[in-house]
């Protein structure tokens, strides 16, 4: 088993795809987390859309460059709409991510993100815990927040991958990504990102921006979580508590420059 660093050079030219296209990513995301997610896009160079009505949803994803699909808050009103983005994604060929908040832990929420996991998201963006159980590996963590350690989820996430097709990373003290048969790794960042609400919500979406800018969906997941890395260390230089490090982080996704991506 190897488990590669991504190249500086990839990384590099993932973000410079990002800023250079400025892809339109359609949003459906939990409602906690609907405005870190927009600042979080329009900070690293995407333009986020939070269009969420069954009537238009389908129609908007595939106008779109890339969609979220974020298990956060479900309900069955939006669960339509994800559904009609999801077959919108499809038929456009569109790449769509799934964000499985909180897997393992609830019989229904588990059915329905079962359901989109079939449907074949380009990437499975989720927390240790989210992934062991997605795997079968595990019950889930303290609600949505992970009880496991990214590196006790890695097997769990390869084989994940193998299985769906989809790349899967798995985030934590250091993020994993796989498409089941090579494996990048990702050091760094800071653990004060895990008291910011929404960190990871707002990767995946990060990470659908780069898979619209880059065609390689393993390194645009990959340049998704450095970028969110090394922005984290940049904030954790400059605040010392929850909500600085916030805004300090916002910031830090704007000023990194494509050749500051290497890991
Ligand atoms: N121990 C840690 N040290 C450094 N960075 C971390 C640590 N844990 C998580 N991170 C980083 O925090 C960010 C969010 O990842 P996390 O795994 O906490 O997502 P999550 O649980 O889905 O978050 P949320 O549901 O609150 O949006 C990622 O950039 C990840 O690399
Ligand atoms: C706190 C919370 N509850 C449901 S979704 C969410 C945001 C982090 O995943
Ligand atoms: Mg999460």
């Amino acid at each position: 088993m190897t488990i590669e660093t991504p190249s500086s050079a990839r990384l590099s030219c993932a973000l410079s795809d990002l800023r250079a296209t400025r892809p339109l990513v359609h949003c459906l995301t939990n409602e906690v987390v609907q405005e870190i997610t927009a600042n979080v896009l329009l900070a690293a160079g995407a333009s986020p859309a939070m269009v969420v009505a069954e009537e238009e949803a389908g129609t908007f994803a595939r106008i779109a460059g890339g969609i979220l699909v974020n298990m956060g808050t479900p309900f069955p009103e939006r669960l339509r709409a994800m559904r009609k983005a999801v077959e919108g994604a499809r038929e456009a060929g569109r790449p769509w991510v799934l964000d499985p908040v909180a897997a393992g832990g609830i019989p229904w929420r588990d059915g329905v993100i079962r359901e989109f996991v079939e449907l074949k998201p380009a990437v499975i963006r989720g927390n240790a815990s989210e992934i062991l159980a997605l795997a079968g590996a595990g019950t889930g963590g303290k609600g949505v927040d992970s009880t496991a350690d990214s590196s006790d989820a890695l097997e769990a996430a390869r084989a994940l991958a193998a299985r769906t097709g989809s790349v899967v990373a798995v985030t934590g003290a250091v993020d994993y990504v796989t498409d089941g048969t090579r494996t990048f790794a990702i050091t760094g960042g800071d653990p004060m990102a895990t008291l910011v609400v929404g960190t990871g919500c707002s990767l995946s979406a990060l990470v659908a921006a780069f898979c619209a800018a880059h065609p390689n969906a393993l390194e645009a997941a990959a340049a998704a979580c450095a970028l969110a890395k090394r922005a984290a260390e940049v904030a954790r230089r400059k605040a010392d508590a929850p909500g600085s490090f916030h805004v300090a982080y916002i910031d830090a996704l704007y000023t990194i420059r494509p050749e500051e991506l290497g890991a």
